[in-house]
């Protein structure tokens, strides 16, 4: 219905939002090539091309491109907003464009939705980064379940901790102290992780496969945030230091008891796991803090849609990461529509209704300054390798 009432973009590029898509010269989009997965532990370059496009004909190039690749540091990109707005179809073709630009490329979701496989249509869960073919420098890619990485978590604590160690009290005649152990909230922590914990593992867990490979840019794509929850991971190595905290200040507590529990704090001394795992997630957590805070590497992209509860969302949003001092610079507007050539009455309405969301952008506090990329409604689903490679040309020119 919506191309009987509006300008195909995809097939009219240039005429309708013409700073951001005149120079775009469309391809045919019938024969989306299915790519060929292979493992990609030896395809990685050793050598990172370097290439700056040159994009004379954009007036307004909102996302500046070439600003984005300018550098010899390795980029993260970091791209989130409300459910559904867009985020990995802008994830994905933000890492195709720098792939087939010349750049070495990771993308990660940590989206439990599976939307990064859909887009290339491939199956990136399997655990280990897949490499996409067709594009002028390696991309690999890779979906990170987050309750996947939450359970893991959970049963190596458990497994190591918590209620193993109450049991194991409980077994000696030390219920007493058990129940110490209760006011501490020790099995509290490791049983019912706090919110965020999730989306923390998961980041975290992606950033594990940054490090080793010779690549220039990284652009993971996250969760909706809950709300209210929003960017509470970053917060996390206060509360682990916390939660360390309370299980030295357990021990140290059956350290003065009878020289008997002292001889089972032997045996709980030897029971590092606890401490250690919490220990390491810790220093993972403070990485992954510092790595967003980082001006220098690390920029977040909020994705939104115009409509005034995703736009209030994406105004929270900026705030929580302002507060956290996360640099952002850009805010994309995802699926405007086109201004109708048909009376289609639906279609104004809802124009009228996105402008309006759109002007709210250019008046809200937190907003107004970030640099606004507007992208349309295509008329095509944004999947495979040539779809991508659209999207970005429109997205990030
Ligand atoms: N500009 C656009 N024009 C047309 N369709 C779009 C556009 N942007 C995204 N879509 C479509 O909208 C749907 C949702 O997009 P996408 O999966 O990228 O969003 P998401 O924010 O990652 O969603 P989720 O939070 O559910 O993972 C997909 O079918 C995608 O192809």
């Amino acid at each position: 219905m919506l191309s009987r009432c509006f300008r195909s973009i995809s097939r009219i590029p240039g005429n309708l939002i013409p700073n951001t898509i005149s120079h775009y010269t469309p391809k045919p989009q019938n024969n989306i090539p299915s790519h060929r997965t292979k493992s990609i532990f030896t395809s990685v370059p050793h050598t990172v091309p370097f290439l700056v496009r040159s994009v004379a004909t954009i007036l307004d190039p909102a996302a500046r491109f070439d600003e984005m690749i300018i550098g010899p540091q390795r980029k993260y990109y970091f791209l989130g907003g409300k459910g559904g707005v867009g985020k990995t179809s802008c994830a994905a073709s933000l890492a195709v464009k720098f792939a087939d630009h010349g750049h070495p490329t990771i993308v990660i979701s940590t989206d439990p939705a599976h939307s990064l496989s859909d887009s290339f249509s491939l199956d990136l869960a399997g655990g280990n980064l897949v490499s996409i073919d067709g594009l002028n420098s390696p991309l690999l890619a890779l979906e990170i379940n987050p309750d996947k990485a939450k359970e893991e978590f959970q049963s190596a604590s458990q497994k190591n901790g918590g209620s193993a160690v109450k049991d194991f009290m409980n077994n000696m005649g030390l219920g007493m102290l058990a129940d110490q152990l209760g006011d501490l909230k020790l099995g509290e922590l490791l049983d019912t992780p706090p919110p965020g914990l999730d989306e923390a593992i998961a980041i975290s867990k992606a950033c594990t496969f940054f490090d080793p490979f010779l690549i220039t840019f990284s652009v993971l794509c996250l969760p909706s945030f809950e709300t209210g929850h929003t960017l509470r991971f970053l917060s996390l190595p206060d509360f682990l230091d916390a939660s360390i905290g309370k299980i030295m200040k357990f021990k140290k507590k059956l350290a003065s008891a009878t020289s008997a529990i002292k001889s089972v704090l032997g045996k709980a001394e030897e029971r590092k796991d606890v401490p250690d795992k919490l220990q390491l997630l810790r220093e993972r957590m403070t990485k992954v803090r510092d790595l967003f805070r980082d001006s220098n590497t690390t920029e977040f992209v909020i994705v939104t849609i115009p409509s005034v509860m995703a736009v209030n969302e994406s105004s929270r949003l900026h705030a929580s990461l302002r507060k956290e001092c996360v640099p952002v610079h850009k805010l994309i507007v995802n699926q405007i529509l086109p201004p109708s050539v048909s009376d289609c009455k639906f279609c104004t309405t809802k124009r009228k209704e996105q402008m309006r969301a759109i002007e709210m952008i250019r008046n809200d506090p937190e907003l107004a300054n970030l640099r606004i990329i507007e992208a349309p409604l295509v008329d095509l689903e944004i999947r495979g390798i040539p779809a991508l490679k659209f999207m970005g040309d429109i997205v990030w020119a």
